[in-house]
């Protein structure tokens, strides 16, 4: 998968170098590649934002940089994907549908945002999704990016260790995942769960449906099967 990142603050994805990610980077598996959107501009100040028309607090990036950074970096099949507190919200699953892409390009916005026409422009050619990380304001796009990376990354195969650790998690199955031990048997008086000592792997995996269920309906009854919506 080829992901291109387009930020005022490329530097940021440098993180994006080291663990797993950075490993599957080395191998092929993932090209991330983080770009100053200030490369394409043409003025000493290499201006990126104005002021909005209508008024209003604060400054909006200008379509011109956009335009000629997407130009240059969006290839027909890529998907085009503005993080926003207007968009979709990020879940599991629009991260393994995300997984499946060839190519992802992110544009990451700051200041209030990017000018509506760009969004418009490339609706006309490409695959667009407006994306929120949760219902809450960032200062921009890059920590909503990171995180679709990260998400979307460890889904394609090869670039997590063991595949099997993908199935067993959080909202993979819909329901939040159960709780987990290892050694010491004992710690701070607690005991490790008998059960999973026991060896019964059918017991084991009937407590842990038991307790991924019971922790779903105490902190997320929204994603209970039978819950409207879910
Ligand atoms: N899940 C999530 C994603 C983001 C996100 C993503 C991308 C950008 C780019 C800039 N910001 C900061 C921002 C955006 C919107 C406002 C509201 N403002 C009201 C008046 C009209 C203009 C817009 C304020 C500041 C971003 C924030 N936040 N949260």
């Amino acid at each position: 998968m080829r992901v291109d990142i387009v930020t005022i603050f490329p530097t940021f994805f440098d993180v994006l170098d080291i663990s797993l990610i950075g490993k599957a980077r080395g191998s092929g598996l993932l090209d991330i590649r983080a770009h100053d959107l200030r490369d394409w501009t043409h003025d000493r100040h290499r201006t990126v934002d104005d002021t909005p028309y209508g008024g209003g607090a604060g400054m909006v990036m200008k379509p011109e940089p956009w335009g000629e950074a997407l130009d240059a970096l969006l290839t027909p099949e890529a998907v085009l994907i503005v993080p926003s507190p207007a968009g979709e919200v990020f879940t599991q699953p629009t991260a393994r549908e995300l997984s499946a892409e060839a190519h992802l390009v992110f544009a990451c916005g700051r200041y209030e945002g990017i000018d509506q026409r760009v969004i418009d422009h490339y609706a006309q050619s490409h695959r667009v999704r407006l994306i929120s990380l949760g219902d809450y304001v960032l200062n921009g796009g890059e920590v909503a990016a990171m995180a679709m990376v990260e998400a979307v990354s460890r889904l394609i195969p090869g670039v997590v260790g063991n595949p099997a650790s993908l199935v067993e998690e959080s909202h993979e199955d819909g329901l939040l995942e159960y709780p987990s031990y290892t050694k010491p048997a004992q710690w701070r008086g607690e005991d490790v769960p008998p059960v999973l000592l026991s060896g019964n792997h059918g017991a084991i995996a009937q407590w842990r449906r038991d307790r991924s269920l019971e922790r779903t309906e105490r902190v997320r009854p929204d994603l209970l099967p039978e819950a409207p919506g879910a």
